[in-house]
């Protein structure tokens, strides 16, 4: 047993919400763990409360609970020094555990990939940003370096994606960075994505609650379409991989409906379901299950049509510890079920 893990100066009584969680976490454990070795010590340790394997969790989330509680973001960079952290003060069997720990709801279950078969499958959002917010956003994104999607079959457009999201905000809101690398001019403060990461909590609770209990959200994409462009294959922007998924995309949209012709966005849920067009006013964003929902944009025709992308992604611990593939920020579900 390692008391020094449990005892973090800045952590202080679990509440009962933390407790679930601990047995979520161990049940979830339980489950994924592949070493019939370590599901005996986590059974051992389980049947102990307290034990080992859930404080180590528990601590883990807490610490990523309170932060979210607090309506503040934390950098991947941040995540993965705490998980280094815990990962140094551990016997190694312990942080391979840690490492295989799937989001999870409430009761242990594994987070289903798709939103709730009852809930609707996209939801349409207005007002993200402030009308200045809004212009800023524009003026920056436009001075991103954009390159070209051109597959004739799929999609002709330009793209730029922001490569640094260690965003952070100390206690008393002030924007800080976590890491070396030089800030991002686009992403270097809160204004950004606050409103984003808002806008991606609203329509997680539109939609029944897709997202897991450990969620990023990645760097913005910003898309731009002029005349001819377009997107048209229809797709799901969940792409499989070992070390995230993403659960839910944003589609911030950029433009006013008058500003450009054509250029509808479409979607459908599943295979089969009925295609909806959409227009949606500036300011407003599209969130939607990435793993269910097909979409797609009907070529411009004139003018040039913006929207600003991201995605909630759940990411395993592991993904974190060996550096994750996009640099992301942390946010929570706060305040309904089970932990928004
Ligand atoms: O730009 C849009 O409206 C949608 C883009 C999109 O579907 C994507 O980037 O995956
Ligand atoms: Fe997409």
């Amino acid at each position: 047993m390692k008391e020094g893990v449990i005892s973090r100066p800045s952590l202080g009584q679990a509440s009962d919400e933390y407790e679930r969680f601990a047995v979520g976490s161990l049940l979830a454990l339980r489950q994924y763990c592949s070493s019939p070795a370590a599901a005996a010590a986590i059974e051992r340790e389980g049947a102990m409360r307290g034990g080992q394997y859930d404080v180590v969790v528990w601590d883990l989330e807490r610490e990523l609970l309170e932060e979210l509680t607090d309506a503040r973001l934390l950098s991947g960079v941040e995540v993965a020094a705490q998980i280094r952290w815990l990962r140094s003060a551990l016997p190694a069997e312990t942080s391979l555990l840690l490492l295989d720990v799937p989001p999870v709801w409430e009761d242990g279950s594994p987070v289903p990939k798709a939103a709730r078969p009852e809930a609707p499958p996209w939801a349409l959002l207005d007002g993200v940003f402030t009308p200045s917010e809004l212009a800023r956003v524009i003026a920056l994104c436009e001075q991103l370096d954009r390159s070209a999607v051109r597959d004739p079959e799929i999609a002709g457009f330009k793209l730029a994606t922001t490569s640094v999201v260690h965003y952070s905000v100390s206690a008393d809101g002030a924007p800080s960075f976590a890491g070396d690398e030089p800030p991002d001019p686009l992403l270097d403060t809160g204004w950004l994505f606050r409103p984003l990461v808002a806008a991606l909590r609203r329509g997680d609770a539109a939609l029944g609650g897709a997202l897991p209990l450990r969620a990023f959200c990645t760097s913005v994409q910003y898309n731009r379409y002029d005349g001819g462009d377009h997107f048209e294959h229809f797709h799901v922007d969940e792409v499989e991989c070992e070390t995230a998924y993403k659960s839910l995309s944003l589609v911030l949209f950029l433009s006013r409906p008058d500003e450009y012709g054509g250029g509808e966005f479409e979607l459908r849920r599943g295979e089969g379901g009925q295609v909806t067009a959409l227009r949606p006013d500036a300011n407003s964003a599209a969130v939607f299950c990435a793993r269910e929902v097909f979409h797609r944009v009907r070529r411009v025709t004139r003018g040039a049509r913006r929207t600003l992308v991201l995605w909630a992604c759940a990411t395993r611990a592991s993904a974190v510890c060996d550096g994750p593939a996009e640099p992301c920020v942390a946010f929570g579900r706060i305040g309904a079920s089970p932990f928004l």
